[in-house]
């Protein structure tokens, strides 16, 4: 790969950043950002292809995530002695161990913070007791904390376990059933209805899957699996495409000249966040791609833009603030998911921009149009509201003004290295 590296990533003193304290001042010291970023592992990629090796019996994996959300997923999944699995905020893991376990039928409870007792699990417990699972709420119906008391399936057939799944509420749960059709007597059929959100996450996991020798056909509404063992295989992960797109952001809001290289992203890419290759082609940065990773460069933004984000839900903290940023008007539609990830990402939005002069108002049903007047980034603190991706997706503002990022420490659920890798950058980062 060519491009130019920045002095500052040879530079390994770094200052210490305290993952504890209560705020960090950022501040950008001037002249264009340059340089090579280190990116997590794709969390996403990793957390299937745990749970399928786990189902395999084998398989080397390289690259794993050093994301909170991959490691605790690693132990839960090694201890074979537990009793209570605690989850934390980690969506995946609460889904997909949930299923992983009832197909087990390992008896447990799932337990995790007091957002995942707001985040809804009972389509899948739904599904999983029809399939045989015996579960029971411990708290609120419809919600974790879980009990799992095994699994009894019903008498085996030649025909597929067939079931309707929503898919308007969390495609999580369509990849946690889909992941246990290979060890099911006569494999899976699932029918989806509503509108289907995140469907490239469905994808991959589908693809993570035939990579292990299970047999998935996907007809649409449709999907089905085919019973048999996976086998154990080989996989590297690839680096993360929504951790990528904090750099996307830098790099558009950075001075003129701006440009990052970020090693190991692949253009044929399972992950459906690489739309941000697209979204950030009209919001001012230009993507090259090379065989072991991107190089992002700036350039003139279009002057209005509309986005889907169906497909891509986490993608848009880092494009609502960047569109304010800009000063570009932004329509954004597909947002349905976000008032049940980490926090209420709409309302958290909306408030924190609020802060710079930005706004996000909802004009018509599930569209919402960002905008901003005299946006100024002058030493405003922002709140996290305990969301790797608000932290993440503010932090670019930095290089327009001084910003005080509240509980930093959030970033350790998908990119622990973030402020690390922003120091290496170039950016001043102080405790406060
Ligand atoms: O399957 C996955 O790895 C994910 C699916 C998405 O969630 P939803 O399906 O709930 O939208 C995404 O927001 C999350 O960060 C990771
Ligand atoms: C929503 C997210 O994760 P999860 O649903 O797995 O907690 C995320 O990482 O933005």
């Amino acid at each position: 790969m060519t491009g130019s590296c920045c002095p500052q990533y040879s530079r390994l003193t770094l200052p210490l950043i305290n993952a504890s304290s209560a705020s960090l001042l950022v501040r950008w010291p001037g002249g264009p950002l340059r340089g090579i970023a280190q990116l997590p592992a794709s969390k996403s990629e990793s957390n299937r292809a745990l749970i399928i090796q786990a189902l395999a019996g084998g398989g080397e994996l390289e690259n794993l995530s050093d994301a909170n959300d991959t490691q605790l997923m690693q132990r839960l999944l090694a201890d074979q002695q537990a009793a209570v699995f605690d989850a934390e905020d980690a969506g995946t893991v609460m889904r997909f161990l949930t299923a992983y376990l009832a197909v087990m039928g390992r008896p447990a409870q799932l337990v995790g913070t007091a957002r995942m007792y707001q985040r809804p699990i009972g389509v899948l417990v739904d599904a999983l007791r029809q399939l045989g699972a015996s579960i029971e709420y411990v708290g609120e119906e419809g919600y974790p904390p879980l009990k799992l008391n095994g699994w009894a399936p019903a008498l085996s057939s030649d025909e597929p376990d067939e079931l309707t799944v929503r898919g308007d509420i969390s495609s999580q749960y369509i990849s946690a059933l889909l992941m246990i059709g290979p060890v099911l007597p006569a494999g899976l059929r699932l029918w989806l209805t509503g509108k289907v959100g995140s469907r490239p996450y469905i994808r991959m996991t589908q693809s993570l899957m035939q990579h292990f020798g299970a047999t998935c056909r996907d007809l649409g509404t449709v999907l089905e699996v085919r019973p048999g063992a996976y086998q154990p295989a080989d996989y590297t992960i690839e680096s993360d495409w929504s951790a990528a797109s904090y750099w996307y952001a830098m790099v558009a809001l950075g001075p003129a000249g701006s440009t990052i290289i970020l090693p190991g992203l692949r253009e044929q890419s399972w992950q459906g966040d690489q739309a941000i290759v697209g979204i950030m082609d009209q919001l001012g940065v230009a993507t090259e791609f090379f065989p072991d990773g991107v190089q992002l460069t700036q350039k003139l933004p279009a002057a209005a833009v509309e986005q889907d984000f169906s497909d891509c839900p986490d993608l848009a903290q880092t494009v609502a603030v960047v569109a304010a940023a800009l000063g570009v008007p932004v329509v954004m539609t597909g947002l349905e998911s976000l008032r049940i990830k980490e926090t209420d990402r709409i309302l958290a939005l909306q408030t924190e921009l609020a802060k710079f002069g930005g706004s996000m108002t909802e004009e018509g049903e599930e569209r919402f149009v960002v905008r901003s007047a005299d946006f100024q980034v002058s030493g405003q603190t922002v709140e996290t509201y305990h969301d790797h991706r608000m932290a993440m997706a503010f932090a670019p503002l930095a290089l327009r003004g001084p910003l005080t990022v509240q509980a930093p420490e959030v970033v350790r659920k998908s990119y622990p290295r973030f402020w690390k890798e922003l120091e290496r950058a170039g950016f001043a980062i102080e405790n406060q």
